[in-house]
């Protein structure tokens, strides 16, 4: 056990006044539905940098529309980057359309806002060393917490002039990059150990250093390497060479980064919520397009809620997760994004689980640890904090209130919790705009599904048909 203190949790507030909390749906029959969710944050941000670096103009097909989507979006135009929506086919909004940036800025001194985006906030300043011009970035409060050491100290090592406000070094947010319109690049060793993003960030604009770039983790292991992969995936997509045969070794040539036409996978990590439901209420959730070969870590989902008890197939492009009588307890290491999801059942199943390989979580939107251990044993439960993730035993939970920490994944563990106990309402469910503005009328669309079907199995005289 170790003592962090528990984040501070308030209640959200809007210009007219307190947002009353959102009374998550209680699932009083098995839940029986089919579920699309909106494009992979992970994906179009990553298709985003690589559009405004590109050789040519590029399109982003269904790409998602969030929050954290749209401050990388204004963040590229800001650099000078032409991004336009276009009619597309997409459930969830337009597709984009992007015109990469030149070497000079459009103005000498640009403010970036990089809200509470880890994408933005690491992806970002890599991107502005290589624009002639000045680029303040910050972000919301919590955004000045989060680990940026490692890419700051990277930049600078790299030649690139990064100041604090008082001129000094900085070692968060906020921070004023002072662009020249070229990196050499070449051999950079950097301790990742904090965020894979800090890899992803270096890697996805080192083609367009001069001399490329040959990065070297050193430290504890990098976490979240599925996300390490996704990039070292796209870059080769876009006709970057990479070399990543030596472990904590990552070698990208110089060379042009492809104009590219990409539809962008739905987010399988915000899958998770919804697959989850059909274990929190004893039903069936399927997810149609589920991919027959992706890189996002939420393909993972498929073993983790088969460990769990539930059935899980996989046919025709359609993945589908029936719930049984109980969900089982389970040991998980290195779920990496998928965690809160994950704790939210730990914390309905009927045995013990133990969840490893996840301490940078502490440096996540919150603290993950600290906010998940505080929710869940707010509500009766018996969760405690390790040293590298969470232990969490059996216990009958209570109503209560959820609290979010500005944190999507908090509110949807909160959404989840309430499916399977009464009366739980989550403070500020409006921070799943982050990545998935739609949550809370996709939520209730599901339960709907189910209780359409049962009205129309019970027939015209309202007795159940066979
Ligand atoms: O590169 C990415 O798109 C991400 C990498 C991961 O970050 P960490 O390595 O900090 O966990 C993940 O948790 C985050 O949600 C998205
Ligand atoms: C850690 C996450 O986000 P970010 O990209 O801001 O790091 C997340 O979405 O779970």
């Amino acid at each position: 056990m170790t003592g962090s203190t528990p984040p501070a949790a308030t209640d959200s507030h809007s210009s007219t006044g307190t947002v009353p909390h959102w009374p998550a749906p209680f699932a009083s029959r098995p839940i029986n539905a089919t579920v699309t969710v909106p494009g992979s944050k992970s994906l179009t941000n990553r298709f985003l940098v690589l559009a405004a670096l590109a050789d040519g103009p590029s399109r982003l097909r269904a790409p998602l529309h969030s929050r954290d989507s749209a401050l990388m979006i204004e963040a590229l135009r800001q650099l000078g980057a032409t991004i336009t929506e276009v009619p597309g086919d997409g459930a969830f909004g337009p597709d984009l359309e992007v015109t990469p940036l030149s070497r000079e800025a459009p103005s000498s001194k640009t403010h970036i806002d990089c809200g509470l985006a880890g994408t933005v906030m690491r992806f970002v300043p890599p991107l502005a060393a290589l624009r002639n011009g000045v680029s303040v970035f910050d972000g919301d409060p919590h955004a000045r917490k989060r680990p940026m050491g490692t890419i700051i100290e990277a930049l600078k090592a790299l030649g690139v002039a990064l100041t604090a406000d008082d001129g000094g070094t900085p070692s968060s947010l906020p921070f004023t990059v002072a662009g020249t319109g070229e990196v050499r690049g070449g051999h950079l060793v950097i301790d990742a150990s904090a965020s894979s993003q800090f890899v992803s960030a270096l890697l996805l604009v080192g083609a367009r250093f001069t001399d490329g770039l040959h990065l070297e983790h050193v430290g504890k292991p990098v976490p979240s390497l599925d996300h390490i992969n996704m990039t070292v995936a796209v870059l080769r997509g876009v006709g970057v060479s990479v070399d990543d045969s030596v472990p904590n070794h990552w070698v990208v040539a110089p060379g042009p980064i492809r104009a590219f036409d990409q539809r962008i996978e739905q987010d399988l990590s915000n899958a998770g919520p919804f697959l989850a439901a059909a274990l929190a209420s004893g039903g069936t959730v399927r997810i149609p397009d589920w991919p027959a070969g992706t890189t996002q870590v939420g393909d993972l989902w498929r073993s983790i809620l088969a460990d769990m008890g539930a059935d899980v197939s996989l046919a025709d492009g359609v993945l589908t997760v029936t719930g049984g009588p109980e969900i089982k307890g389970a040991d998980f290491d290195e779920t990496s994004e998928l965690a809160p999801t994950v704790a939210a059942l730990c914390a309905l199943a009927s045995g013990p689980s133990r969840l490893t390989g996840i301490a940078h979580l502490r440096g996540h939107e919150t603290d993950r640890l600290a906010a998940l251990v505080t929710e869940i044993n707010r509500l009766g439960g018996d969760a405690e904090e390790t040293s590298d993730g969470l232990v969490i035993r059996p216990a009958k939970l209570h109503a209560g209130v959820v609290h979010s920490y500005a944190d999507h994944r908090m509110a949807t563990a909160g959404a989840i919790l309430g499916l399977a106990v009464p009366g739980i309402e989550v403070q500020d469910i409006a921070t799943t705009a982050k990545t998935m503005p739609e949550f809370p009328q996709m939520w209730a669309d599901m339960l709907a599904q189910g209780a359409a079907a049962d009205k129309r199995a019970e027939g015209p005289t309202g007795g159940t048909q066979h």
